[in-house]
């Protein structure tokens, strides 16, 4: 299973939560990685951590002021990149400008999008993963994986009826080893969480108890 944990803008320390991650992979079977903002880049991917990126633009090396190059992440250290996340939505034909931009870069991809019928539109445009997350569920503790299962497994099979080379996962309210697991048995290969993580008074024993079942 793979554990991205977004840390989206919440008040944390990225390069401590980045060491409880790499050190909780080192323990486990599963693929724990970080996705920090775009300045902590280089100095969360220092630790060791698997990094990632919360956005990349759809554009090329040039004058594109303020937007954010899929080299430049790379060359922070960055291992992939989260696009069409829900807080930072794109149209279409920029989703599909991103996953290319990514991957001239070397990144690998996860599209994100709300339900199963977006799920299967973002997976025609050849992302590595998708991640389906309601996004009436993301912050709520209220587990995706328990809550809307049906969510889950249509996703699954929206994906796997476009290209089932395309890995998909699940988010929005994942935040314990239980709540992994009902993502697994729904066909997830992987969970995107944030607030269990990047809130927790704790990061490493919220990232142990969340890959301790699996
Ligand atoms: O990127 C993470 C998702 O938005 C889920 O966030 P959450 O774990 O705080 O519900």
């Amino acid at each position: 299973m793979f554990v991205l944990v977004n840390l989206k803008t919440y008040p944390c320390d990225p390069v401590a939560v980045a060491e409880a991650v790499r050190d909780v992979n080192e323990n486990t079977d599963a693929r724990l990685a970080v996705a920090p903002q775009a300045a902590h880049l280089e100095r969360v991917a220092e630790t060791g951590a698997e990094t990632w990126a919360q956005h990349v633009d759809p554009i090329e090396h040039g004058s594109n002021t303020g937007h954010t190059l899929a080299e430049s992440v790379a060359d922070a250290g960055a291992a992939g990149t989260l696009i069409n996340h829900s807080e930072q939505r794109l149209k279409l034909a920029d989703i599909d400008g991103s996953v290319q931009a990514a991957e001239r870069a070397g990144l690998e991809t996860v599209v994100c999008a709300n339900n199963p019928a977006q799920i299967g539109a973002v997976a025609a445009l050849g992302p590595d993963a998708v991640a389906v997350e309601p996004p009436e569920l993301i912050g709520t503790g209220t587990p995706v994986s328990q809550a809307d299962p049906d969510v889950v497994e249509d996703a699954v099979d929206a994906a796997e009826s476009v290209d089932d080379s395309v890995s998909v996962l699940c988010g929005a309210g994942i935040s314990t080893g239980d709540d992994v697991v009902a993502a697994g048995d729904l066909g997830s290969e992987g969970v995107l969480l944030a607030s269990g993580v990047a809130k927790a008074d704790d990061p490493t024993a919220a990232l142990e108890d969340l890959v301790d079942p699996l």
